[in-house]
């Protein structure tokens, strides 16, 4: 087998939300196909994928570099041992090929969309779930299938009331979700903390809220917002200084006993470490949100969770950002605690299969090969048009 092309259309998630660092009014995302030359179920087997909000596509890259490495590469040096296969891991290291470490910028967007659309090709070729694969080879042995899911929104939005914010998380509990996500640090503290009562004003019993910094605060400012925030009983405080500045988080636990959450931002296993090494978080309650799709894909994924494992982490400590369901395979797949969702944000990609429902805060995936992007009838159209 082989793979014959691998395209990419770079297509807008654009909208007027703004988080505390970024508004999202020119927001694009990478969609990539790895077409192979293998038919499964009457149809030729094409791996699909797409990066997560944030980061903008990254087709200049995958045409430059990363898509003609694979292609120039000798077929048979991407396959594993039964050759009736592609091996993810030989593809990740063609792609890597005369790449320096460190400085883990867009490339690791760029190599971990495609690396979405070769695992969705592999455990299509093989004819089952990507999250059974997974639990297969990696896992227990036996998915489980039902996995935690929250609710993100509550951007600032222009003209955006205390009311709209809480009709749009009402909308979420409503919609079967048990935890709701909100942005700060885009307002004064005051009016943060005013638009946060309003916010857990509305939760019934067992119902939590988390709150979401986007990286934008200094130490100062992390800080007198740990000691408002402390008087809540929130599901998390999230990435509330740089990504990369460890000693702010690691401080930051001083003036914050509970749980806290980061890692949407680092891009590899060594920023992972870096991470847990000096950021001072606490296995017991914090949250780890690294998103594969950003950072080199699944095959760099599993080396966090090793290095994670190393370090006395569970996997069940790990949400990823994104709300794409490559993450909800992995989840189901390897055991994580869960994963991101916008419920309204960002389609047709993300979300669940058709027919898929939250309940309880929890949704069950649907026995489909692959990633599961053909349940969803919008997002496989889109899909399609770029390879029919
Ligand atoms: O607003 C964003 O950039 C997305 C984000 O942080 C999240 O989903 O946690
Ligand atoms: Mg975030």
């Amino acid at each position: 087998m082989r793979i014959l092309e691998v395209r990419e259309k770079t297509c807008p998630i654009a909208s007027p939300i703004r988080n505390a660092y970024i508004d999202f009014s020119k927001m694009t995302l990478s969609l990539v196909a790895v077409v192979t030359d293998v038919v499964r179920n009457g149809r030729r087997v094409v791996g699909y994928g797409f990066n997560s909000n944030g980061r903008y596509g990254q087709g200049a890259l995958m045409r430059e570099r990363f898509i003609p490495r694979i292609l120039e590469a000798a077929p048979a040096s991407l396959l594993d041992d039964s050759g009736a296969n592609l091996d993810a891991h030989k593809v990740w290291a063609t792609m890597f090929r005369n790449e320096k470490p460190g400085g883990h910028g867009e490339r690791s967007v760029a190599i971990g969309t495609i690396d979405m659309a070769l695992w969705d090709a592999v455990a299509k070729i093989e004819d089952k779930p990507l999250f059974q694969l997974l639990a297969e080879r990696y896992g227990q042995g036996t998915p489980d299938r039902r996995v935690f899911v929250y609710a993100a929104g509550g951007y600032y939005y222009p003209g955006k009331d205390d009311r709209q914010l809480k009709d749009e998380l009402r909308s979420y509990l409503d919609r079967g979700y048990s935890v709701v996500k909100m942005k700060i640090g885009g307002a004064s503290l005051d009016e943060d903390r005013r638009r946060i009562e309003s916010a857990l004003s509305i939760l019934g019993p067992g119902q939590r809220l988390a709150v979401d910094a986007n990286g934008r605060f200094d130490l100062d400012t992390a800080i007198a917002y740990a000691k408002a925030l402390r008087a809540y009983d929130l599901f998390w405080y999230e990435e509330a200084g740089d990504p990369l500045d460890f000693e702010l988080q690691a401080t930051l636990r001083n003036y914050y006993d509970k749980p806290m959450a980061t890692g949407e931002n680092l891009f590899s296993m060594q920023d992972a470490r870096n991470l847990i090494r000096h950021g001072g978080l606490r296995p017991d309650r914090d949250w780890l949100q690294f998103d594969c799709a950003l950072s080199y894909g699944l095959v760099e994924y599993l080396r966090t969770l090793d290095m994670l494992r190393q370090h006395g982490w569970s996997a069940s400590r790990c949400i990823p950002h994104g709300g794409h369901q490559m993450s909800l395979a992995i989840a189901a797949g390897l055991g994580l605690g869960g994963n991101e969702s916008y419920p309204d944000l960002f389609q047709p990609f993300g979300g669940f299969p058709d027919g898929v429902r939250v309940r309880d805060g929890h949704v069950e995936l649907p026995e489909l090969p692959g990633i599961g992007f053909e349940g969803k009838s919008d997002l496989i159209r889109e899909m399609r048009a770029l390879t029919e």
